[in-house]
């Protein structure tokens, strides 16, 4: 595992140790049937218009880029998404690294909630624990994110089938053709490859185009990270991509609409 990475992971795991608790598949199961079911990760990734599906993610800050918008709520950021055509959202509720919280995702999701049609969310963050599933779901999120190389196959079992249990989508971040087979073996219907080596934080859209066409016809295809230009997302296309999952170019950006529909149609 990268360094960088190895350290968020240690450090998310001291984080959550003092909230730690055991939770059972049944838990899951009720705390999914008394909540009103969350709008599907995985039919929002699949246009039907040929257009590629764009991930908004709401992202204060990060290790490589720094503070990024201080700005914007992020229920304001949400509606900003939604305005400017998004077909899911990703919230970061990393807080040491990432600026995020529970809270924004909570936020984000209530207000969407109460619009027309419902964006799906995914919760941005370092799983390792079925905790942190449970609290996806009650925070109103549709997905979580499975990093395939930061955890073993043991817990990426444990996570995932926590997940359907919650009735939770997940989304396999890969960034090697090792990870693809391990992602495959788990039985990854969403997988998306992350073009930041998370080891030195440089981006190289080369990961997307090497690896999405290894994908079997079935599974949801993502390109995520350093996708900033049309020429970003016309290489994602290329490779097979459903979908790009956008942060610091759409958080940066003057006019989130005009960046937003250029990369969906590029
Ligand atoms: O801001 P960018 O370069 O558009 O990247 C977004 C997203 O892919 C990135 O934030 C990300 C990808 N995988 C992660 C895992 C954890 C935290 C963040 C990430």
């Amino acid at each position: 595992m990268s360094d960088k990475l190895t350290e968020i992971m240690a450090h998310k795991q001291r984080e959550i140790a003092p909230r730690l608790r055991e939770v059972s598949p049944a838990e899951l199961r009720e705390l999914d049937a008394s909540l009103p079911r969350p709008p599907s990760f995985a039919e929002a990734l699949r246009r039907a218009d040929g257009q590629l599906a764009v991930i908004a993610e709401i992202k204060r800050r990060s290790p490589s880029a720094g503070a990024i918008a201080a700005g914007a709520s992020a229920p304001e950021q949400a509606r900003r998404y939604q305005a400017a055509g998004a077909s899911a959202l990703s919230v970061l509720t990393d807080s040491h690294y990432f600026g995020g919280s529970l809270d924004d995702l909570r936020e984000v999701t209530a207000l969407l909630a109460a619009t027309p049609a419902p964006l799906p969310c995914l919760r941005k963050d370092f799983m390792l624990h079925p905790l942190q599933v449970h609290e996806a779901r009650a925070a109103g999120a549709s997905a979580i994110l499975i990093i395939v190389r930061a955890l073993d196959d043991p817990t990426i079992s444990t996570l995932y089938a926590a997940a359907r249990a919650a009735g939770l989508d997940a989304l396999f971040e890969i960034h090697e053709e090792a990870e693809l087979a391990r992602a495959l073996a788990h039985g990854a219907q969403i997988i998306g490859v992350n073009n930041r080596d998370l080891a030195v934080f440089k981006t190289d859209l080369g990961f997307s185009e090497r690896l999405i066409p290894r994908f079997p016809k079935d599974v949801i295809a993502v390109s995520e990270s350093g996708i900033a230009a049309p020429a970003d997302a016309a290489r994602a296309r290329s490779a097979g991509a459903h979908a790009i999952l956008v942060g610091e170019a759409l958080m940066r950006a003057a006019d989130p609409r005009a960046l937003l529909q250029s990369l969906a149609t590029a």
